[in-house]
């Protein structure tokens, strides 16, 4: 048979975004829908469908062909270490290769998102789309004796993402041991950290299917269970988009046109496949930005040199990244444990300075401008002004450190494995910004990838805030009766008794800190004013039908994991373009 090579819509990208688009727009047998993605299927991937049954077991599809397997440019303030940065290539995208973790977002940081041009979005707007979008499936008494909790209002039950509990969850007693110490410092409880309330210490649901035991990657939610009876949705895999195709219109001082999309197949033949009415990019965080300025859509300064031809200028294209960074405090343990750990505490800014939360937000507003100048100096010219950078950072700050603050700024996992207790954690919102930028014309390869981790030192700061409060909880009872003595960092790299203002934290911290592979806001979805790249439904200023819907458009860094946000986010753009069309 012929394959079509004109549709209404072109995806390119078949992550959680992408695929929710293509799923919601191919619902109407009328309007036909294609898919590029430059992966292939993983659905009987033993590395992708596997559920770990120990933390050791985690990542089995890491640096295997569903990774990208990037590495980041180096860093510079982390004594110029290069670091490994995953990303999904398959269908399915990163959701098949990431921790499943099904964690949303605070819900001021989802109205916050409203404040920054976005009129209509906010937690209450999302959550239709959160709830549509979940089949929950609830913890049996063996989950339930072991940890799991939830609250019937923080999910939806009856959407195609499957969600639950892992059907390994470590026992032995180890999450109420972990919560009475909690307790016992004076963090809080939560019974559900979906319902837009994130704070406290919880065990968290993962996107599984638990009663098959599998992995609930984006296909298997949204593409595999439609497949077969919609011959109007078309997926190319293993088919690479190189750049978007635009109308011919010399003359033109309006809106551009995208006609389709350029494409390499495996068998390296090029191609264009046409899109009618829209193209929409869901390549993710590191590769949307990237396929813009192979279209000569982005900032001048970064296309000229390589020789690509400014179509639309937008000068913010690939700055603005926002990534985390991870590391983990590891203690020995005289217990054997066995299963798979998913205990969680998210503290804000006051659980984590105490005391000191006053003077260090103090010193934070105070150094604003110090702050916005070092991110310029770090972006390609004419990126953006002080003035708005500064802006951008204040919103952020004052989400954060305002003293009745909800918003968790740390995450620290305990992940009993064997007879260690391993802790990594992360500085959720760092104030540091990095970029993604291309660096050759060939648009097979891959963009510079610079999270700039530790860009500004307030950021490794809260990382060092974070490694005190999990030591704390290591010498406090009963988790104290658990552990016999630390071996990451360990008392000779950081002094027992180090605050975190000690610059062994530093220094252990940049000298071993990963990315957490989070970016977000290359893309970003903001004002015009503000240097936003997208509108509040997705679509590229100055381009008349190309939208960008994936993580990358986020406005602002989130306390959830990405997924469960990137699901709710494509949800409510496919609901707008629905509308469009219906009207
Ligand atoms: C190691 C790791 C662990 C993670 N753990 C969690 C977790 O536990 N919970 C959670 O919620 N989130 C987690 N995340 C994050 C989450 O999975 C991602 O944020 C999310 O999948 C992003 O969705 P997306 O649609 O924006 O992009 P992606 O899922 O990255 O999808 C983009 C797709 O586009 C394709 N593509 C890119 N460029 C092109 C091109 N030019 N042509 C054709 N196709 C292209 C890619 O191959 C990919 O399939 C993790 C991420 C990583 C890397």
């Amino acid at each position: 048979t012929c394959t079509p090579k004109t549709f209404d819509y072109v995806i390119v990208g078949s992550g959680p975004a992408g695929l929710v688009i293509a799923n919601r727009l191919s619902a109407d047998p009328k309007v036909t829908v294609a898919v590029i993605e430059a992966g292939d299927s993983a659905y009987s991937n033993p590395n992708v469908t596997t559920l770990p049954k120990l933390i050791t077991e985690y990542g089995a599809g890491l640096d295997t062909s569903v990774d990208w397997s990037y590495s980041s440019a180096p860093q510079t303030y982390m004594f110029n270490r290069t670091l490994p940065y995953h990303a999904g290539k398959a269908l399915g995208g990163t959701t098949t290769i990431n921790g499943m973790t099904f964690l949303r977002a605070e819900k001021a940081q989802i109205d916050a998102w409203e404040e920054l041009g976005n009129q209509g979005w906010n937690w209450d707007s999302l959550w239709d789309s959160y709830s549509a979008q979940e089949g929950f499936q609830p913890p049996n008494e063996e989950q339930r004796r072991n940890g799991a909790t939830y609250e019937d209002a923080a999910h939806g039950f009856n959407g195609d993402l499957s969600t639950g509990f892992t059907p390994y969850l470590v026992g032995q007693g180890f999450f109420n041991t972990l919560k009475e110490t909690s307790e016992a410092l004076g963090y809080l409880s939560n019974s559900d950290a979906n319902d837009g309330s994130m704070r406290g210490t919880t065990t968290w649901p993962m996107t599984i299917d638990a009663s098959k035991s599998i992995r609930e990657d984006a296909a298997r939610a949204f593409y595999y269970p439609v497949a077969e009876s919609r011959p109007n949705l078309h997926v190319f895999l293993n088919t690479t988009a190189t750049r978007i195709v635009f109308e011919e219109n010399e003359c033109s001082t309006s809106e551009v046109v995208a006609t389709g999309v350029e494409v390499i197949s495996s068998d390296n033949t090029t191609e264009t496949i046409r899109g009618t009415r829209e193209v929409i990019i869901s390549a993710g965080s590191i590769r949307s930005p990237a396929l813009l300025e192979h279209s000569g859509i982005g900032n001048q300064a970064v296309l000229e040199p390589l020789g690509i031809k400014t179509v639309v200028s937008h000068p913010t294209i690939g700055s603005n990244l926002q990534d985390q960074p991870n590391i983990a405090i590891v203690y020995t343990s005289p217990t054997n444990w066995t299963g798979y750990p998913t205990f969680v505490s998210l503290l804000t800014a006051s659980d984590l300075f105490g005391d000191d939360l006053p003077g260090i937000t103090e010193e934070i507003r105070a150094n604003i401008s110090v702050y916005a100048g070092a991110i310029l100096a770090d972006y390609a010219p004419h990126t953006t002004t002080l003035e708005i950078q500064e802006k951008l950072l204040k919103h952020q700050v004052d989400l954060i450190f305002d003293a009745n603050s909800t918003v968790p700024l740390a995450e620290i996992l305990w992940a009993p494995a064997g007879n260690l207790i391993i802790v990594p954690f992360w500085n959720l919102l760092p104030l540091s910004r990095g970029s993604i930028h291309v660096t050759s014309p060939d648009p097979l390869l891959p963009p510079s990838i610079n999270p700039q981790l530790f860009q500004l030192p307030i950021d490794s700061f809260v990382q060092a805030a974070i490694a005190v409060r999990v030591r704390e909880f290591f010498a406090t009872g009963p988790l104290s009766e658990h552990v016999t003595s630390e071996i990451s960092p360990g008392i000779e790299a950081v002094p027992q008794n180090a605050s975190w203002r000690d610059p062994s934290w530093a220094t252990w911290i940049k000298k071993t800190s990963g990315t957490n592979t989070h970016p977000v806001s290359t893309c970003a979805m903001m004002s015009k004013e503000l240097g936003g790249v997208v509108d509040k439904e997705g679509k590229v200023y100055g381009t008349k039908n190309v939208r960008v819907v994936d993580a990358s458009i986020f406005p602002t860094q989130i306390s959830g994991h990405l997924s469960a946000s990137v699901y709710a986010l494509a949800g409510r753009i496919a609901d707008s373009i629905l509308a469009k069309t219906e009207r």
